[in-house]
């Protein structure tokens, strides 16, 4: 079984690929591919057709893409569409024309509607206007969701789509700004003990709510999809052979998530909230039940998962921490 994981250098795709190594390991019988952006351009049509057409993988998980946090997502706007739709095109459809027949793709919890009833279940999507501030990538994203369904649809392939909440854990980015809020806070709270300052500021009010899913969880549920017998697939995504929702089925808000942090990282100052920062969707829940149904629940609770990310950030040194 030849796999490629385009993205492989990623939080999300490293772990898939710990998983596929052990996996491995254990006798079965994988070829991983992996290629980073360097080596292959994935905006690239022309290079990514080439590539396809020479490795002919069997299986191709998709956890390539143009990612970041709040501020990154509204700051670049042009980027988080372009270069998340052309991923998508590209690797969508030259899979398709290399004969690849099973894909799995991730897409994300921000494809479902700022006011979505919580928590949110498929059938969610497109239903109402999206959060502004990263409009631009959900739409990218939603467009893979409608990339998958249509090639299925019309060629018969098994292209499915997993939309993960918001992940945290070993690999992620660092970066004080373009990251997303766990590691965010991980490095402001662990400079903020380390310099003995009295205060640490959090973005926005700390009053938004958010399901967070650990990158081993997430890789794990990848599997789990990718791995379902297509009848048993096709029967929960029906009638339009669409996206399932990974998350941990709890969220907390950003001021709870503060104090977490603050605790591990041992900081007992005072949290200060810069309501100059948006706030961005209220809440984004995501209703876990259809995969539940298929077998698959998190395993890695949140105090946990931060304490094991803590002590992984502990381990490297500040220069292979990734930050961009
Ligand atoms: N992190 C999160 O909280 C969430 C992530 N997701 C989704 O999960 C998936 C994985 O995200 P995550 O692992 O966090 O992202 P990362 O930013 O950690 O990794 C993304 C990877 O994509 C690769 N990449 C980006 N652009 C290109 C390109 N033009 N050509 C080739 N490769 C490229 C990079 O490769 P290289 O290192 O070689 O440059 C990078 O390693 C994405 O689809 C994301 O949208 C969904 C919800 C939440
Ligand atoms: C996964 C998801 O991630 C993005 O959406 P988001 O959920 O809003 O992501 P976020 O992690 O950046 O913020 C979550 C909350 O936390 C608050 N917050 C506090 N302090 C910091 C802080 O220091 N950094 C960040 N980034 N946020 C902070 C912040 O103000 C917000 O209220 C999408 O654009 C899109 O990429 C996507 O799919």
């Amino acid at each position: 079984m030849k796999i490629y994981v385009a993205g492989h250098r990623g939080m999300v795709g490293g772990a898939i690929c710990r998983q596929l190594k052990a996996r491995q390991g254990a006798g079965e019988a994988i070829e991983l591919i992996t290629r980073t952006s360097a080596e292959l351009d994935l905006t690239d049509q022309a290079q990514v057709a080439e590539f396809m057409q020479a490795e002919r993988p069997d299986r191709v998980i998709l956890a390539a893409a143009k990612v970041g946090g709040i501020v990154a997502n509204n700051s670049y706007p042009a980027q988080f569409i372009y270069e998340n739709l052309m991923i998508e095109c590209n690797v969508i459809h030259q899979a398709y024309a290399a004969g690849v027949t099973k894909l799995l793709q991730l897409g994300s919890s921000c494809i479902y509607p700022k006011l979505a009833e919580q928590p949110m279940a498929e059938d969610a999507l497109l239903t109402g206007p999206l959060e502004p501030t990263n409009e631009p990538y959900a739409i990218a994203k939603i467009a893979g969701i409608k990339l998958c369904e249509s090639y299925n649809r019309q060629y018969g392939t098994d292209y499915r789509s997993v939309m993960p909440t918001n992940l945290y854990g070993p690999g992620d980015n660092f970066h004080p700004k373009n990251s997303h809020v766990l590691p965010a806070l991980i490095l402001r709270f662990h400079r903020a003990v380390q310099e003995g300052a009295k205060e640490v500021v959090i973005w926005g009010s700390g009053k938004p709510m958010r399901e967070f899913l650990h990158v081993d969880d997430m890789a794990a549920a990848s599997l789990f999809v990718m791995d379902l017998d297509e009848g048993i697939y096709q029967r929960e995504t029906q009638p339009m052979l669409s996206h399932i929702n990974v998350g941990s089925g709890t969220d907390v808000t950003i001021r709870d998530l503060a104090q977490i942090v603050a605790r591990v990282t041992g900081f007992t100052g005072q949290l200060v909230f810069d309501s100059s920062k948006p706030d961005g969707a209220p809440r984004k829940l995501m209703d876990v039940s259809r995969l539940a149904r298929l077998g698959w629940t998190a395993s890695i609770g949140l105090d946990q998962g931060i304490a094991g990310t803590y002590d992984w950030f502990l381990s490297q040194s500040p220069d292979s921490l990734r930050a961009k």
